[in-house]
């Protein structure tokens, strides 16, 4: 019951799209910030003969990274998911006692796309928008790549908190999926617009007419949502409702 969970300050199905429009913007930010360095594909390749390690230098850099969050607790969060969960470390620190009763189905933890979204960003996406060349920036130009991972894929998996809310609400007053889907792309094309955009204080903010201009192209962002986001978003959403019934 929908009035239920609202009393227990849960969610209903207009928060958690509240939080896919707020995860755009950060989505959007990463992009740029990803943007500003070339392609740097030493970065990607298992060449750079890391010690003790068998991968590529953006593979260790974001093991690396996880455990270290995995020790102060990222990954209690059901929000978050490691890209390499085998073996992380638990937490050194507990976590604080859970006011409510956990929103998502114990089954939610079993289902994990990142090995999707590490295949679609590093062959699909990056080559859509990072300039070619090698500057040698590899430890920054990792950190925004992880960055720009991390956020997707906590949109991407937030896909189990809408399959929840309608699962517990009457799916008829949802509209066609479509219209959203047009909104949606239509919107994170504008947010690249105008957070790409070049800020001049003689001038008057609005946004960049010319996709030249632009820090990241508002049409790759797009496709972003239409041929990755959304669809994996779906599939996380099938997924757990394949899993919803699960003692
Ligand atoms: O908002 C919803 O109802 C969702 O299911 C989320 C979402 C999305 O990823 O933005 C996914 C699939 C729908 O077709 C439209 C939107």
């Amino acid at each position: 019951n929908p009035d239920d969970s609202k009393q227990e300050g849960l969610m209903d199905l207009e928060s958690v799209r509240k939080s896919l429009i707020r995860q755009e913007d950060s989505i959007v930010f990463c992009l740029i910030e990803r943007a500003k360095f070339p392609f740097n594909s030493s970065l990607y390749k298992p060449s750079l003969q890391i010690p003790g390690f068998d991968g590529s230098l953006i593979q260790y850099i974001l093991k690396e990274t996880e455990i270290l969050e995995a020790k102060v607790g990222r990954y209690e969060s059901p929000e978050e998911h490691p890209f390499f969960p085998d073996g992380l470390p638990f937490p050194l620190i507990p976590s604080p006692p859970a006011k409510s009763p956990e929103f998502l189905h114990a089954a939610a933890s079993s289902i994990n796309m990142n090995r999707d979204i590490w295949k679609f960003y590093s062959d699909e996406l990056l080559p859509l928008f990072a300039k070619e060349g090698d500057d040698g920036s590899y430890a920054c130009t990792g950190v925004a790549d992880i960055n720009c991972l991390q956020a997707l894929s906590r949109r991407i998996h937030y896909g189990k908190f809408v399959a929840e809310v309608k699962f517990r609400d009457a799916p008829e007053k949802y509209g066609p999926a479509i219209h959203v889907e047009e909104m949606v792309k239509k919107r994170v094309q504008k947010k690249a617009r105008i957070f790409g955009q070049e800020v001049n204080i003689n001038k008057k903010a609005g946004d960049c007419k010319k996709q030249k201009n632009c820090k990241i192209d508002p049409s790759v962002v797009s496709r972003l949502y239409g041929e990755w986001v959304m669809p994996l978003t779906k599939l996380v959403e099938v997924e757990y409702l394949l899993r919803r019934l699960d003692e």
